[in-house]
Formats: structure tokens, C-alpha cells, sequence
């Protein structure tokens, strides 16, 4: 069933693959690569040396090189997705992105590859010829029965682990929501009946893994496209053969009336409302074809209140989908040099899942969901993909059976050091954004967009507004506004205002007259009210200020110091605060680094640092993240000069005001952000031997040249300056700024505007 979700799917998909670098990977140096004599270690003469030492020790590959972490996601394009046999090239995209989920969620490397070869035994040559390369091979979407004798004999002849996903990534997933699924709805794996659609690879796969663990194959009925694999069928192939029963059915409709648990591996919409009624109390669906299921997820629950329902997709409640295994199990596998992916650590991954869904959800977990509601239960049978659990208890469990069952070649002896390693391999930066997208996803908020007419501001505006991040309203020349929109075929329907229109003159006299009322005793006039407020940054910011939006955006291209001056004249510091400051967030390789006061402070006072300090902490802690201050200066410890006496000084307050503030200085950035440096220099500091996350600098030269210098040169994605100590959320964007640098600071003023609104 085709939805209107669907169409803006397929557009949103294609314009997602086809923008920047083609492709969804990418290889990147891991090495020193700038000198004469780095080339000379990399390459030739050096790289001769561990060449020579492998040749002597195959084993020393594992040391020398990427094999250890390299996997080779193979395909020959005959049975992708549910799509059929679309062949070797269109299967790339989907190739890629196994590539993509096994990077971000396991941090393993691979290349895909698609081979044009559908006879069994080339595709087997093949694949063994390229084999050295691999530390392990994960086999996708080729067709049933090819799949059987091509897994087993490559398993066979081959001394790394090879899965094919499509058979053992979905057996081991479906068969933990299975578990879960049954324990919620109070039935026995023994004892249920069950309905299986679909006799490829993924089917029977499953099937023999339920069988595995304790099912009842007299009570699984198996479809193919052509009905019940029953005793009147003459046409079955040897995979088959074991699931014929002695049955009156011939159809799927027939089989399904009265069955427990319908297992749907076949292709989309096969499964009627009629037959989903005709099941017992409580049924158990996974309608897993991808992209679209055997029964519509929406469909379903409309059509049965009781039903445990899930698909393979991501957009609705348990997603059963091998993405929540292949990443987990292969980094077990490789990190214990396993020779296979045998029994034991498959029936580890199942448990490891399966209790993992019984778990509390972490706040950091939640954040990442819509629903932000994430507990045991039919709408949560199995963790989500984004849980950075899945890498440790999966991972560590197929580890731990690999060794056990005597596969492995390399042994773990510290798990908790493992455990450390697996945690560290994760993408936080990605991550914290996601985190963060979709803490402002639960309450969107409206925001105003100055200079709507850029391309940039526009294409942001419409991301927030279909993230459903943000309800935009646009400022600019309505006429420029719909050009780009056209030019760029860009599908936004939101508000347009353009203060200088008469359209606007209503809205824009009676701003101007609050503005006077407010600034009244500062001299201003009526008169020039009205002519400040067709100004864009005063009527944004008096429409924040007059709660007819919530947050405001604006800069981007004007100079900071021309968009501040009507915020602060506008909107002004929050009570209490003397001095609002400038932080900017840098998603650094090292991790969110946060620098203050990058803006608005030129040369502030011992004072004002501590002010600037504290507030960093509060927007720091605000989103989620645990303050480490460095007070920064060209000195460690020893202020001699003027500068660093004042930061000393700072330093010495905060001390004595906030004790439990995690804060020290003066110190210079490399030891600040080096553990090792800290920890050895200056075992007396209060960041107690950890790296700072906070960098609270000197004065504005250093903090707006640190990150602009960083913003040049290192491919860090920075978010900010998100404007500190103002009244109310408004945020004024550098000269400029990437699609993806507006998108991100209107998820932090959604953020803002919700946490004033608590
Ligand atoms: N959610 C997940 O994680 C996963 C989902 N899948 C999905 O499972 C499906 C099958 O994949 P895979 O096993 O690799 O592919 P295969 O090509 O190996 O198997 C496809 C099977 O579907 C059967 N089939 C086709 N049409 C119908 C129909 N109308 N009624 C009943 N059965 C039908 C075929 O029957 P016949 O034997 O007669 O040709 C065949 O047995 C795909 O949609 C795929 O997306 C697969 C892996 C993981
Ligand atoms: C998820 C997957 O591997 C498939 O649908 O083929
Ligand atoms: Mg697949």
C-alpha cells in the first residue's frame, strides 16, 4: 500500500543520495600522509618491511594492516530487498548503505561489492579469490535457494566469518522480538502456531532459528508465491522439502485463520484486514518485507487493537531489521579474530537483544525518538537502532561465545577495557546532533528566519519545518522568496512576512508601538519606532518579545555587531545578568567542545570571566552534557602576565563560589585537552585528570579567531554562537553559514525557547 508518506519519501531519497559527494562512504587515511618520509613509511620502500613480516606470519596481517576491521558486503543483486532481482548495479545503493550502518554503528569499515554473477559456483570463486582482503564477509540479498549452497560452501572453505545477513542478521533479530513478543502476549514458543510468508533465504533461516529455539515445526505453515508448501506440491526445491505438512490449506488466507504468529519474509501487501481477523487473541505480526511490508504497520493496528505488530522499517514502532544485528555481531566476531559465526554466538546475539529490550531506556536513548517514551512493551519489543548499548551487551556477547565455543583466535581477557573500546568507537558527534534534533522534535516551536530570500536560510527553514523540528515564519522580500523556492524547487508552505510591505503595516504598528513603549525613556520616538520595526532584526525580535514567536534567527548576511544591537535594544540581558556572551559548540573529532565568549565580550574583567563560566556551565548542563571548564591563557599555573592574573583570579572565585564547579586554570588548550598531559602535568588540577570540554577564553580575540581558525581549517561542524544571558531565545548567525550550521542552531533556539517555557 502506497502512502502520500511514501511519495515525499521516494523525493526525499533521491535528493538525499544524489546531494554532495556521491555515495554513502567513503575510504579516509588513518596515517601520517604530509611528508616525503611518511610516504616513505606507507609506501614504498617502508611499506616492504611489513610485507615481508606477514609473508613469514599471515597471522601479522591483522597487525599490519586494515583486514581486522575491513568487511566486504556482498551482493549479486537477485533478491534486494523485497524488490526482486534488480541486479548487481541498481543494488549498490543498498550495498552502500549496509557499508554506512555497519561505519556508524560498529565503526567497521567495508567496501561493497557487486559481483554480476548469479551462477553459484562463479559467485563462489569469486568471492574466495577476494577473500584475503576481509576480516570477515557479509553476503546480502542474493536470492534462495543460490543463498544456501553459496553460505555454506564459502563458511566451509573459508577461515574468516561469513554471514549472510538476509538468512542469520534476520533470524537472530526477528527471533528476539519473537521472544518478547510471546512473553507480552502470554504464550509459549511450544505452543503457538505459526504462519511463515515467504520460502527464501530469510524465511527459512528464521524458522529453523524458532525451531532452534523450541517452536513446534508440526504447528509452522510455510508460503511460497505460489501457496502452502504443503504434500499435493511437486514443485518444491530440497531447501523446501522440510517444511511440507500434511494440510487441507492451500492458500495463505486459509492458513492464517486461527495461527498465533504470522512471519512475513515475502514481498508488500499480501496480508488482508480479513486475514489479520481471522488470527487468535493477541496476534503476533512481523510484516518484514522491505521497504513495504506485508501488511501496512497503520493498516494493521486500525484492524486489530490486540495485535504486536512490527515491520523491518524504521519509521514506526519495533522495527525488526537486521541493522540491529549484523554491525553488533561481525564487531564480536572480528575483534575475537573468530574463524566463524557459528551456533552459540548467534543464539548470544538473540538473548543479548532480547533482554536488552527489558532494560530502562537511557535519557540518551530517549532523546533520540520522537516518542521520547521508550519502555517494555507492544510498541517497544526490541531496542531501536540508535541505542549505544546495542554495541556493548551485543557485541560483548558474541565476543564472550566466540571464545567460549572455541572460534576465536584472539582472547578478550578485559572486558571492562573492551567494553571502553567498543564505547569509544561510537559516532558521538552524529549522535549529540541526532540527540538533540529530536529532544526538539517533542515540542517544536515557531521560529522567525531573517533574510529568507538567501538559499541557504530558505533550504534550512524547509529541513526544520519537514523534521518537524520548527514551525518557520520567513522574513524577507516575499517576491525573492518564491524565485528561490522556484529556482530551487524548494516546498515550503509557511508564512512569509516582509516588514516593509504594506501587507505587514498592521502587524508592523502595533510592534512599533510597543517597542516605543518600551524604549519610550531612551529616547525613542514613535516615528522612529515605526521605521526600526520595517527593520527585519527589530521586527523579529518584537515579535519574540510580543510572544507572537518564539524564537528568532537572524544574521547570516550582516555583520554580528549590526543584527546585536536591535536584539539587545529589543530583547536585552535576562534579570540578573549584566553581560550576555557568545558560546560556540564544536563537534570536534575529539568530541562537543564548547568556546566562550566568542562574540560579544571584548577584553572582559576577572568578573565577567566567572559570569561568562557560569552561564556556559548552565546552557553545557542544559543540553545534556557534563561541564569540564578550562579557564584558558598562555601559561599553566604560574600567572605572570596580566592576562593570566585575571584568569587566575577568575579561576580563584570560582573556586571559592562554586566548589562543586569542575572548573581550573590558567592553562593552556593542548594540556586542557590532552588526558594524558593533564593527568601527568598537573595531578592537582580539578579537572581531575580528564580532558575539558569547556574552553572559557581570555578575552575575544582569542575565543572568535580559536573557532574561526577551527571552522577554516578542520571539517568540524560548529553550532552557534548560541547567544547567552538574553531574555529571550533569539540567536544571531555568523556570516555565511552552512545549511547545516542554521539547521543546527534553530534546534538549539527551539531547545532554548522549550527549556524557558519548563
Ligand atoms: N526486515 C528484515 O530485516 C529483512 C527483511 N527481508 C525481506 O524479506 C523478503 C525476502 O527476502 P529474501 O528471503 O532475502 O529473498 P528470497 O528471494 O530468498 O525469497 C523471497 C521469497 O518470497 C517468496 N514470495 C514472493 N512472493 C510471494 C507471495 N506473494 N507470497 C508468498 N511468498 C512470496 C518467494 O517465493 P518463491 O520461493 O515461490 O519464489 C521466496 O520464497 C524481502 O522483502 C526482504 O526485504 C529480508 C531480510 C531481512
Ligand atoms: C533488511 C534487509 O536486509 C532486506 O530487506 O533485505
Ligand atoms: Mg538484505
Amino acid at each position: 500500500m502506497k502512502t502520500e508518506k511514501d511519495d515525499k519519501l521516494r523525493i526525499d531519497a533521491l535528493r538525499y543520495h544524489e546531494s554532495g559527494r556521491k555515495g554513502k562512504i567513503e575510504v579516509v587515511p588513518t596515517k601520517p600522509h604530509d611528508t616525503q618520509r611518511d610516504l616513505a613509511l606507507a609506501y614504498s620502500p617502508g611499506v616492504a618491511e611489513p610485507c615481508l613480516e606477514i609473508e613469514k606470519t599471515p597471522q601479522d596481517v591483522y597487525k599490519y594492516t586494515a583486514k581486522g576491521n575491513l568487511v566486504a558486503v556482498i551482493s549479486n543483486g537477485t533478491a534486494v530487498l523485497g524488490l526482486g532481482d534488480i541486479g548487481p548495479l541498481a543494488s549498490k545503493p543498498v550495498m552502500e548503505g549496509k557499508g554506512l550502518l555497519f561505519k556508524i554503528f560498529a565503526d567497521i569499515d567495508v567496501f561493497d561489492i557487486e559481483i554480476n554473477e548469479k551462477d553459484p559456483e562463479k559467485f563462489i570463486e569469486t568471492v574466495k579469490a577476494i577473500s584475503p582482503t576481509f576480516g570477515g564477509i557479509n553476503l546480502e540479498d542474493i536470492k534462495a535457494p543460490e543463498a544456501f549452497e553459496i553460505e555454506r560452501r564459502l563458511k566451509e572453505e573459508l577461515d574468516i566469518p561469513v554471514m549472510h545477513d538476509d538468512q542469520h542478521g534476520t533470524a537472530i533479530i526477528s527471533a528476539a522480538a519473537l521472544l518478547n513478543a510471546l512473553e507480552l502476549a502470554d504464550k509459549k514458543i511450544e505452543e503457538v502456531s505459526f504462519v511463515v510468508n515467504g520460502a527464501g533465504a530469510a524465511a527459512i533461516a528464521c524458522t529453523k532459528l524458532y525451531v532452534a529455539l523450541g517452536a513446534d515445526p508440526d504447528k509452522i505453515f510455510m508460503c511460497d508465491s505460489k501457496g502452502v508448501i504443503n504434500q499435493r506440491r511437486t514443485d518444491l526445491n530440497e531447501e523446501k522439502l522440510p517444511f511440507v505438512r500434511n494440510t487441507n490449506f492451500d492458500t495463505l488466507k486459509e492458513a492464517m485463520v486461527g495461527s498465533d504468529v504470522f512471519i512475513g519474509l515475502s514481498k508488500a501487501d499480501v496480508v488482508s484486514p480479513e486475514m489479520l481477523l481471522s488470527m487468535n487473541e493477541n496476534p503476533i505480526v512481523f510484516a518484514m518485507a522491505n521497504p513495504v511490508p506485508e501488511i501496512n504497520y497503520d493498516l494493521a493496528v486500525e484492524t486489530r487493537s490486540d495485535v504486536i505488530m512490527a515491520t523491518g522499517r524504521s519509521d514506526y514502532p519495533n522495527q525488526v531489521n537486521n541493522v540491529l544485528g549484523f554491525p553488533f555481531i561481525f564487531r564480536g566476531a572480528l575483534d575475537t579474530q573468530a574463524s566463524k559465526i557459528n551456533e552459540e554466538m548467534k543464539l548470544a546475539a538473540v538473548h543479548a537483544l532480547a533482554d536488552l529490550a527489558k532494560e530502562p531506556v537511557p535519557e540518551m536513548v530517549q532523546m533520540a525518538y520522537k516518542s521520547g517514551n521508550l519502555s517494555f512493551g507492544r510498541d517497544y519489543i526490541i531496542p531501536k537502532p540508535f541505542d549505544n548499548r546495542l554495541i556493548t551487551n551485543v557485541s560483548m556477547a558474541v565476543a564472550k561465545a566466540a571464545m567460549e565455543s572455541g572460534v576465536a583466535r584472539k582472547q578478550i581477557n578485559n572486558w571492562a577495557v573492551y567494553e571502553e573500546e567498543l564505547l569509544n568507537r561510537m559516532d558521538s558527534d552524529q549522535k549529540l546532533i541526532r540527540m538533540l534534533q529530536n529532544r526538539a522534535k517533542q515540542n517544536p516551536k515557531t521560529i522567525v528566519f531573517s533574510n529568507a530570500a538567501e538559499y541557504n536560510v530558505l533550504k534550512a527553514a524547509q529541513i526544520v519545518h519537514d523534521e518537524g523540528i520548527a514551525k518557520p515564519i520567513l522574513l524577507g522580500n516575499k517576491e525573492k522568496v518564491e524565485e528561490i523556492k522556484k529556482e530551487f524547487d524548494i516546498e515550503l508552505d509557511v508564512p512569509i512576512i516582509d516588514p516593509k510591505s504594506k501587507e505587514a503595516e498592521e502587524q508592523v504598528n502595533r510592534l512599533a508601538e510597543m517597542l516605543w513603549k518600551k524604549r519610550q525613556r531612551k529616547g525613542m520616538t514613535l516615528y522612529n519606532a515605526k521605521r526600526f520595526v520595517t527593520n527585519r532584526d527589530y521586527f523579529g525580535s518584537m515579535m519574540v518579545e510580543a510572544g507572537e514567536a518564539d524564537a528568532f534567527l537572524t544574521g547570516s548576511t550582516r555583520s554580528y555587531a549590526s543584527s546585536l544591537k536591535p536584539v539587545l535594544e529589543v530583547i536585552g540581558p535576562a534579570k540578573g545578568v549584566s553581560k550576555v556572551a557568545g558560546l560556540m559548540m564544536i563537534l570536534s573529532k575529539k568530541g562537543p567542545l564548547f568556546f566562550a565568549d566568542t562574540t560579544i565580550n571584548d577584553n572582559p574583567t576577572a568578573k565577567e570571566l566567572v559570569k561568562i563560566a557560569r552561564m556556559t556551565e548552565y546552557v553545557v548542563r542544559g543540553i545534556g552534557i557534563r561541564p569540564r571548564t578550562a579557564m584558558l591563557s598562555f601559561e599553566n599555573f604560574s600567572a605572570r602576565t596580566e592576562t593570566s592574573k585575571k584568569v587566575s583570579e577568575a579561576v580563584s572565585i570560582l573556586h571559592r563560589l562554586y566548589p562543586d564547579m569542575v572548573v581550573d586554570g590558567e592553562i593552556q588548550p593542548d594540556f586542557a585537552l590532552d588526558e594524558e598531559l593533564i593527568s601527568k602535568t598537573f595531578p592537582f588540577s580539578k579537572l581531575n585528570g580528564k580532558r575539558a570540554n569547556v574552553l572559557i577564553f581570555p578575552n575575544l580575540a582569542a575565543g572568535n579567531l580559536s573557532y574561526k581558525i577551527l571552522r577554516g581549517i578542520e571539517n568540524s561542524q560548529v553550532i552557534g554562537p548560541i547567544l547567552m544571558g538574553l531574555n529571550k531565545p533569539v540567536h544571531i548567525l555568523q556570516m555565511r553559514s552552512t545549511i547545516d550550521e542554521i539547521v543546527n542552531l534553530a534546534t538549539i533556539a527551539v531547545l532554548d525557547a522549550q527549556q524557558r517555557q519548563k
